[in-house]
């Protein structure tokens, strides 16, 4: 039988206070989105309207051979165009890649009540949040979306208090996936010409946050988001998405015969991993790097799932454009801020495109 939720209450209390998330919802037999879920027209996703990225991905292997040079450029000129590119020969195993897909899925089949014990204010561990949508409260459409954070701090601690479904396989891919973050980072911040010691680039990823996404089936895929457009607020994301597709990258300028403005459809590729740059790494390289506003559609065919890795300063870091990049500029375009503020920021509003990067821009 349909549900029938009385009011937009009874629905919101359902599904976000009470933790059934969208999964908990479709699963009673949903056959018509319901209002809150529904776009303002023109945010609403048509997959006609979009180009599909033939990029091929980068090989990372080449980085430590002759080709090494080539590579940089390849991994550059990605960053300071669409600020998304996908890596092959990455060094965290393909058959890691399958078992957290199956472990993600795992978790979000379990009963409500089981997800809902992490929800936020009752998580028996701050760092441990189930909840669905990303701001609840302050959005206009809800997303269709559940999620599972797990914040790293330590082994051990991860051990201890990530949801056993998935805490061994995402702990594995986290320690595996930072290696290649850092020599990426590594390799964008020597490509600008400065000069960083070890400890302030382990800084600029000095906090690490494994995600599960879990998109269900939606009756009316035309008519909602799985994420509505952002650019996620750190360094550089991992992210690890499966066969279904759906997630797409905004071009902000002309490249390649594509238009500024057009989206872009990154494709799944078995084995390969999606890194895209966040807000620091714009703000960092003054605006070289492109932090990327990317969105999700939903399916109504099969559940989607995804996996990244935010890496992002600590909260007390203090971030603004290097100095070497202003001389040469003549010009700052973002100011010094200190990252826990910007995460305040970031996470106290619903998603509005590359908005969040108002927050430390210099008009
Ligand atoms: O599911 C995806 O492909 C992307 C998810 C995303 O953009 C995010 O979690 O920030
Ligand atoms: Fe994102």
């Amino acid at each position: 039988m349909a549900p029938s939720f009385s009011d937009r209450d009874s629905l919101f209390n359902f599904v976000v206070r009470d933790g059934n998330g969208v999964k908990g919802m479709v699963d009673l037999g949903l056959t018509k989105v319901p209002q809150q879920y529904v776009q303002p027209q023109e945010e609403r996703i048509d997959k006609r309207n979009a180009t599909l990225n033939d990029n091929s991905p980068i090989d990372l292997s080449k980085l430590d051979g002759p080709d090494h040079n080539h590579v940089v450029e390849e991994i550059s000129r990605a960053a300071e165009t669409l600020g998304f590119f996908q890596v092959i020969n990455h060094g965290v195993p393909l058959e890691l890649l399958e078992s957290l897909k199956v472990a993600a899925h795992s978790f979000f089949s379990q009963t409500p009540e089981k997800k809902a014990a992490y929800r936020k204010g009752v998580s028996p561990s701050p760092l441990v949040k189930y909840g669905t949508s990303f701001v609840p409260e302050k959005e206009k459409a809800l997303e269709w979306k559940d999620y599972i954070s797990m914040i790293y701090t330590n082994d051990d601690e991860a051990l201890q208090v990530w949801p056993k479904e998935c805490k061994e396989v995402a702990l594995e891919y986290l320690r595996t996936s930072i290696k290649m973050v850092r020599k990426l980072l590594e390799v964008l911040i020597e490509k600008l010409g400065v000069k960083l010691d070890d400890s302030k680039i382990d800084a600029l990823i000095g906090m690490k946050m494994v995600n599960m996404n879990f998109y269900p089936t939606c009756p009316n895929p035309e008519l909602t988001v799985g994420v509505g457009r952002h650019s996620d607020m750190g360094t550089l994301t991992v992210l690890l998405q499966d066969e279904i597709g759906g997630l797409y990258v905004k071009l902000e300028d002309n490249v390649d015969g594509k238009d500024k403005g057009e989206w872009i459809e990154i494709p799944p590729v078995t084995g390969a991993l999606v890194i895209n740059v966040g807000d620091t790494l714009q703000i960092l390289s003054n605006g070289r790097y492109k932090s990327a506003e990317h969105r999700v559609r939903t399916t109504s065919l099969q559940s989607r799932v995804s996996v990244p890795i935010f890496t992002i300063p600590k909260p007390t870091e203090k971030i603004a454009p290097f100095a070497e990049l202003v001389e040469r500029d003549g010009v700052a375009l973002y100011r010094e801020v200190v990252f826990g503020d910007y995460m305040n920021n970031f996470f106290g509003n619903a998603h509005e495109g590359k908005k969040s990067l108002d927050f430390a821009r210099i008009n």
